[in-house]
């Protein structure tokens, strides 16, 4: 890990509350995400961990708190959500690639429509991202013919090639066998090395550790503790907070 704590703020998120039908999901949330660092959000299920990228990134609005991107109040109402989403770079858990599409093309696909590259170009700048991820030999294949590991790793050359200032990844190793979660985890640590911003939902207390990057734990809608993975694993004297991490790792 090269990671440095000096950078500037990339995002920051203040107070953030979201109700759905006046059920709380969110109880007024701080984060702060310094560029070239990653943040790894976990806690409990239904703690509110996919709302709270879901609020960041305006596909729902949050019903108070701000989210400042780069200096900028994106919950404001004449926000162009369309340039925020752009900024974001965003891989889920179950890849979300076109089963009709070659790895190529999948990640072609946004740069010839959102970026209106040539094809010509967009085929270079993809197959540079796909290189990457050690992915160019595969380039022709179809989702079909890859292995998880191995699209997971074209969803994040589909990320990564439209230049975002943030990757949000949404539990990029629940779909995947340990062996394959172990390869995503590597090229997890080696965007860090390169100093990649990233935003990390994750229940994947292996991934956490490995990557040593800051861990905010969500509970009830409310940042309980924050830190680096391992002295929260360890050292922490809340005990639900080392419940969870007990039973994350007997499972
Ligand atoms: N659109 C919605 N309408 C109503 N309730 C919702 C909606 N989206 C999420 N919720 C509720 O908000 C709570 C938090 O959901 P969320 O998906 O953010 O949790 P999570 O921490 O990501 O869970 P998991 O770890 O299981 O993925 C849950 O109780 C969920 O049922």
């Amino acid at each position: 890990m090269t990671q440095t704590s000096e950078n500037s703020v990339l995002l920051e998120v203040r107070g953030l509350i979201k109700r759905f039908d006046d059920k709380p999901v969110l109880n007024g949330v701080d984060l702060v995400l310094p560029e070239g660092q990653i943040k790894m959000v976990m806690g409990p299920s239904g703690c509110g961990k996919s709302t709270l990228l879901r609020c960041i990134n305006r596909l729902i609005d949050p019903c108070a708190g701000q989210v400042i991107f780069r200096g900028e109040d994106v919950t404001r109402a004449d926000t162009d959500v369309r340039l925020l989403r752009q900024r974001i770079g965003f891989v889920f858990q179950h890849f979300a690639l076109y089963r009709h599409l070659s790895a190529l093309d999948n990640v072609t696909l946004g740069l010839r429509k959102l970026r209106g590259m040539s094809r010509a170009d967009a085929v270079d700048k993809a197959m540079a991202e796909l290189a990457r991820m050690n992915m160019a030999e595969h380039a022709a294949k179809y989702p079909s013919q890859l292995s998880g590991g191995q699209k997971q790793r074209v969803a994040i050359a589909r990320a990564l090639a439209m230049d975002p200032a943030v990757l949000f990844f949404d539990e990029p190793t629940s779909a995947l066998d340990p062996l394959m979660s172990r390869e995503i985890v590597g090229v997890i640590d080696q965007l860090c090395a390169d100093n990649v911003t990233m935003l990390c939902v994750t229940h994947d207390v292996d991934l956490a550790r490995a990557i040593e990057g800051n861990v905010v734990f969500l509970d009830e809608g409310m940042v309980r503790a924050e830190g680096g993975a391992n002295a929260l694993f360890e050292d922490h004297d809340d005990p639900r907070i080392r419940a969870f991490f007990s039973r994350d790792r007997r499972s």
